[in-house]
């Protein structure tokens, strides 16, 4: 192992921008294949899950994970899903991390939102208990799933309020999906106290970035990368300090890049973009948090102390109360002060 993957794995870091269905591990996933075998296309064995993990653009991405999304079918499902997430953060010394969750997609296939809410949480305590994961959830609107998804989101966050909850967003596809028709749905999060945390910019232009920020309220972008097209979009996500959440490899998997190189990740960062490092589905993109740090210290040329960096950004960018911020943040400062 290299010495900056050694000091990666090491390094106490948070994570903002990963999917809870797209986290379930190639395990999990086949051991729920297996529970629901010849109802499901998704393997049972996780041997042949990379080949069924090989994407033709993003539409058939966002296929292949609500056919994962279909073998959650009960509570303890969920619990178990949940927890090993928290195991497999811990593992890569994540200490905080923003899990984006999809409420609507279990409780339409039957799962009673309260149910499914205090299988998360239980996961939560458990994450925090045995692995030292402190789990926080964003309730995301599936957008392919139109406005009775936005209903439905919204209705379970501020109904059920789980104790972990801390943002509301959206994902799903974009083309086809204009993200003004959510306004309404955002307003009410955001008054209720959620941050907003919409993705954009991540399979269509900068104009989805704009109608996140104007109309959504973003305080935060996932993805946002088309960003890199629209140098005016660039000024203002640096003046007002409104960071991206950028995930590298996601964006090759699902086609929304070509080539890792041309990635706009550099680009971004020349112009002062806030911009944290995440997973997004890690399984699903054969990839891992340590990983996309790699990823990213070759294509912005980092050393340990700029990798260092990068942990700091994403609990500065973090909505974690100041307290826990700190204390990571010393976290961090210990750690690469020891590796020098
Ligand atoms: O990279 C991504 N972009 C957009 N949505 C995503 C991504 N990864 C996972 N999801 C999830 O896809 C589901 C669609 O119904 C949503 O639950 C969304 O959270």
């Amino acid at each position: 192992m290299s010495d900056l993957t050694l000091f990666i794995a090491g390094l106490p870091k948070a994570e903002l921008h990963v999917h809870h269905v797209g986290s379930a591990s190639p395990r999990i996933v086949a051991e729920l294949a297996a529970r629901h075998e010849g109802s499901s296309p998704v393997p049972a064995d996780p041997a042949l899950l990379a080949d069924y993990f090989e994407f033709r653009d993003f539409a058939h991405f966002i296929e292949v994970y609500l056919s994962v999304v279909d073998l959650i079918r009960d509570d303890e499902d969920v619990r178990l899903l949940t927890y090993e997430i928290g195991r497999e953060l811990g593992r890569q010394n994540v200490r905080y991390a923003e899990l984006t969750v999809t409420p609507y997609s279990s409780v339409r296939r039957g799962i009673p939102a309260k149910a499914f809410c205090e299988a998360i949480e239980d996961a939560r305590t458990g994450a925090a208990r045995d692995f030292g994961v402190d789990l926080r959830w964003c309730f995301d609107i599936p957008g392919e799933a139109g406005l009775p998804a936005a209903e439905e989101t919204l209705r379970i966050a501020l109904g059920e309020r789980p104790e972990g909850l801390i943002s509301f967003g959206l994902g799903g596809p974009e083309i086809g999906v204009p993200r003004p028709q959510f306004k309404p749905y955002f307003d009410q999060a955001r008054a209720a106290g959620l941050h907003s945390v919409p993705h954009a910019g991540e399979t269509t232009g900068p104009e989805t970035v704009w109608d996140a920020l104007r109309e959504l309220g973003a305080e935060r972008i996932g993805h946002g990368i088309a960003a890199a097209q629209d140098d005016r979009l660039m000024a203002h996500l640096a003046e007002n300090g409104i960071p991206l959440e950028v995930c590298p490899t996601s964006n090759l998997r699902t086609r929304a890049v070509a080539d890792l190189d041309e990635h706009p990740i550099a680009t971004l960062v020349a112009a002062g973009v806030p911009v944290s490092v995440n997973s997004d589905d890690p399984p699903m993109f054969g990839t891992t948090l340590e990983h996309e740090y790699a990823t990213a210290a070759r294509l912005l040329k980092l050393d340990t102390a700029g990798v260092a960096e990068l942990a700091r950004a994403a609990v500065r960018h973090s909505f974690r109360p100041a307290q826990g911020k700190a204390g990571l943040l010393a976290e961090i400062d210990a750690y690469a002060a020891a590796q020098g």
